[in-house]
């Protein structure tokens, strides 16, 4: 699955330059780079919720992108008065399949499944919205900062949850502003940098892409920060 040459612009600003990336099955793609880089814009290009302004993305398969794809938003959203259970139910149904036993899956979560969902604290929301991209079976997912806000124990299982579905050949594209989180799931990273790709990172280059955040910019910032200081 991927993009080629994805722009995009709101009004007059320029967010994405022709912007081509490439998500493998049973790999984990990183997708790095400053506040308002464009990495939310371009996952909501490729999953259909953001018209781009040219470019193309697909799947060698022909089918439809989303019919194969699950995302997980930055902030999950929850209707109101829906239980836990009841959401990932719809999650199930909207895609014509029936209810799975949940048990298993929520004994690693630990959520209150009765309770609704809007009453949750920010976590257990993104806890949700994992659960309910769990139990359906994508091929590719789409996950903006998954790691963010999880509490420590759910942070180190997303990690090995992650690691399990590559090994089933799912193809995962993330979002994370951790550099350890990163370094240690993914295959290979992409840095965007004022919507364009700036460059691209194999595992083996890990090392390179750390050094390569803490130069330049950074050391004038460090800098600056000790004159403030
Ligand atoms: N609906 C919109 N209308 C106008 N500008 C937008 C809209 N959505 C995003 N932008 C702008 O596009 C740029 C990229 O935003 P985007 O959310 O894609 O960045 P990001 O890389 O995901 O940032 P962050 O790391 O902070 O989540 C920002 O300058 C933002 O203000």
């Amino acid at each position: 699955m991927g993009t080629t040459l994805v722009a995009k612009a709101f009004g007059p600003k320029v967010v994405l330059h022709e912007v081509s990336l490439q998500l493998r099955p049973a790999t984990i793609h990183g997708l790095v780079g400053v506040n308002g880089a464009g990495k939310t814009t371009l996952l909501n290009c490729i999953y259909g919720l953001t018209a781009p302004d040219a470019g193309t993305i697909g799947e060698a398969s022909g089918r439809r992108v989303r019919e194969l794809t699950g995302v997980l938003p930055y902030e999950p959203y929850f209707y109101p008065r829906l239980t836990g259970l009841e959401y990932l139910t719809f999650c199930r149904q909207a895609r014509r399949q029936p209810m799975v036993d949940v048990t298993g899956w929520n004994q690693l979560f630990e959520l209150p499944l009765n309770q609704y969902a809007e009453q949750y604290s920010a976590g257990m929301k993104k806890k949700l919205a994992l659960l309910g991209l769990l139990i359906q079976d994508f091929r590719y997912l789409i996950l903006d900062e998954p790691f963010n806000g999880l509490d420590l124990e759910t942070n180190l299982l997303l990690r090995e949850i992650l690691l399990g579905l590559r090994g089933q050949g799912r193809g995962i594209l993330l979002t994370s502003h951790l550099l350890g989180a990163l370094t240690e799931v993914c295959d290979e990273v992409t840095v965007l940098a004022a919507g364009t790709v700036q460059r691209h990172y194999a595992a083996a280059e890990f090392g390179q892409l750390a050094a390569d955040l803490q130069s330049g910019d950074y050391q004038q910032k460090l800098a600056l920060l000790r004159q403030l200081l």
